[in-house]
């Protein structure tokens, strides 16, 4: 189902509409007349740069013919070959300046793409995806299409029709040499198939993957670093890389045993001491013979080196041809992940009570995660979830704001299942903070009031003090204005308060939240319960608990075990009853006590 453009997010640039035409298969049709520009203007630039070549020609013949000089002619020749040398100029320019305006369009409209499929895919595909390879994906794949777009077309126009040309004068001249001199370069084409072969393919893409492996222990070494640091593990992180490195050389070195004896052979063929010893040798043989007038060798002096060298460049743009093909082949497989769909006509929900039926929910084909979730979130209260590492905690809150779409069952807003509402709809009624909280690079002011750009300054002040920021704010370099990342970094307890001033100026009727307990200082501890306690009274909340005084305080808590809901109930009434929950709540009183030194657990009883 794709959406229609009203049900596009307010913030997707008309441009990234997935129309017709507007895929990546699309772009060459929607730039075809522009390829085809340069590919002409190229031609013809390197046809008329013939001219000068056959203006030697001609001056040869005339200067080396006997009896008294033909002024005119000798004028002429110069004059074509002067304006030829012009005309390939101005034409090989103009075509570089087209072909480079394509190029910088073309990977504006990829990238345009690419933002558009990013930001429609769902935000778990996301979370999975390393933050390198997509980085790499945007940036590096989509500049590969430089030679593809900007070179490829015209050389490779030139490199058969600067030969063609070039051997129907030559036939005209004398044929048996023509052949003769054709010899180098047939011998050099008859080797393109093997630069192509599956094992030089597959060759290549080892090589690809051997270098992502490298970018990606760079990346996971340089982000980690600093707990590498601290706990000494320096040698064992270095590891990853180096091996990265080592397989790299590995596979460096068998690419380059595959190919070194075929690119040696090509570049022997096409050099110019190699033609000009075949046309010599050839020529010579004819002149001898007396079948060959001498001067008639010169034309296939100067154009044969012509014929090689097109071809020889081509050899050059053969592997960034490859390397650009493989980094589309990246980027396209990113257009391809499957967005979230999107509903023809949204719905609109009635009220906010949540409600999961049925759900199941597995990240790989069969193996599930949730296994048949049915609950209900009423309007005014707080679900507590609470269960052991791995029972899919994470997985459940996560299918509301919709970073994953349930495998079977719904999850319903308002009575409307979230798949019927458009994206800006579920986002105006649920906002969520999770433990991987990002800041954008951006004022303090505009990243806390991200859901809301124009709230004024005095609620973004307001919901500050409310997680008790404001103070600290005031402390940045430029307050409110400090831009963050680049002024001033916060702490992760700050950074996480951020996130929920954000989720509280968003005043969205439903919040998911997972309390982070490596944050766990007093401030973000009051911040977490300030998000919870809802003045107006009817905000539905679900949160990950870990701390035991947001489970007390809840209204309805649900275990969760291996994906599945095993007790559910109000705290008080689950710790009389003695069961799951009873065992959870005393294994964290224990270690809450262990935490005060043996003395009284901070947290209280269940009301
Ligand atoms: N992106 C993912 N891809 C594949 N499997 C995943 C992914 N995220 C989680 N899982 C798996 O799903 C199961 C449930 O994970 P989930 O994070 O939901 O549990 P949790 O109860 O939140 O755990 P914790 O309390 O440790 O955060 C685990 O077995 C986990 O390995």
């Amino acid at each position: 189902m794709t959406a229609p453009p009203e049900a596009r997010g307010p913030s997707a640039p008309p441009d990234t509409a997935p129309a017709a035409g507007r895929s990546a298969e699309g772009l060459p049709r929607r730039y075809g007349w522009g390829l085809a520009a340069v590919v002409l203007l190229q031609v013809i630039g390197a046809v008329a740069g013939l001219a000068p070549l056959l203006a030697v020609v001609e001056l040869g013949r005339v200067l080396l013919s006997p009896g008294p000089l033909d002024h005119g002619h000798v004028w002429a020749a110069v004059a074509v070959g002067a304006v030829g040398l012009l005309v390939r100029l101005l034409f090989t320019a103009a075509s570089s300046g087209v072909g480079h305006l394509l190029d910088g369009r073309m990977q504006l409209a990829l990238r345009r793409l690419l933002a558009a499929r990013l930001g429609r895919v769902p935000l778990g595909w996301l979370s999975r995806r390393r933050t390198g390879e997509l980085a790499k994906v945007v940036g590096q794949d989509v500049a590969a299409v430089h030679p593809l777009v900007a070179h490829f077309p015209g050389e490779f126009a030139s490199a058969f029709v600067v030969p063609l040309v070039s051997l129907v004068y030559l036939f005209t001249v004398d044929w048996r040499l023509t052949l003769i001199t054709m010899a180098p370069v047939a011998l050099a084409v008859a080797l393109v198939p093997l630069m192509a072969t599956p094992g030089r393919r597959r060759a290549e893409e080892a090589l690809d993957a051997g270098m992502a492996r490298i970018a990606n222990a760079a990346v996971e070494f340089v982000q980690g670093i600093s707990v590498v640091k601290a706990f000494g593990g320096g040698e064992r992180a270095h590891r990853a890389f180096i091996t990265a490195a080592e397989g790299f050389t590995d596979t460096f070195l068998r690419w380059v045993r595959g190919v070194s004896g075929i690119a040696a052979a090509m570049m022997l063929a096409l050099s110019p001491p190699f033609v000009l010893l075949v046309v010599l040798a050839g020529g010579t043989a004819l002149i001898t013979g007396g079948s060959m007038a001498a001067a008639d060798l010169l034309p296939f002096l100067l154009l044969g080196l012509g014929l090689t060298a097109p071809v020889a460049a081509l050899g050059h743009g053969f592997d960034d041809l490859q390397a650009a093909r493989r980094a589309l082949g990246r980027v396209r497989e990113v257009l391809a992940a499957e967005p979230l769909p999107e509903p023809a006509r949204p719905a609109a929900p009635h009220g906010h009570r949540v409600e999961l039926r049925g759900v199941r929910f597995g990240y790989e084909p069969g193996r599930e995660v949730l296994r048949g979730i049915d609950l209900v979130l009423d309007p005014g209260t707080v679900t507590a979830l609470v269960g052991p590492s791995g029972s899919g905690k994470s997985t459940l809150v996560q299918l509301l704001p919709r970073f994953f779409d349930p495998t079977e069952g719904a999850v319903l807003l308002g009575g409307v299942d979230i798949r019927e509402l458009a994206d800006r709809e579920l986002y105006r009624a649920v906002s969520f903070v999770f433990q991987d909280v990002r800041l954008l690079r951006a004022s303090v002011e505009e990243n806390i009031a991200l859901a809301v750009p124009h709230a004024d300054r005095g609620d973004v002040v307001r919901v500050a003090r409310t997680v008790d920021l404001h103070e600290r704010i005031l402390r940045l370099p430029r307050g409110y204005d400090t831009v963050l990342g680049e002024e001033a970094e916060l702490s992760g307890g700050e950074t996480q308060r951020i996130a929920i001033a954000r989720a509280l100026l968003a005043e969205t009727p439903v919040l998911v939240l997972d309390e982070a307990t490596a944050f766990a200082d007093p401030q973000t501890e009051r911040a977490v319960r300030s998000a919870l306690a809802d003045p107006a009274g009817d905000r539905t909340v679900l949160v990950i608990a870990h701390r035991l005084e947001t489970v007390a305080d809840a209204d309805t808590v649900l275990v969760l075990e291996d994906g599945a809901v095993v007790e559910r109930g109000g705290p008080a009434e689950l710790l009389a009853r003695d069961g799951r929950f009873a065992a959870f709540w005393r294994a964290h009183r224990s270690a809450a006590a262990d935490e005060t030194r043996g003395g009284a657990p901070r947290e209280g009883a269940p009301r």
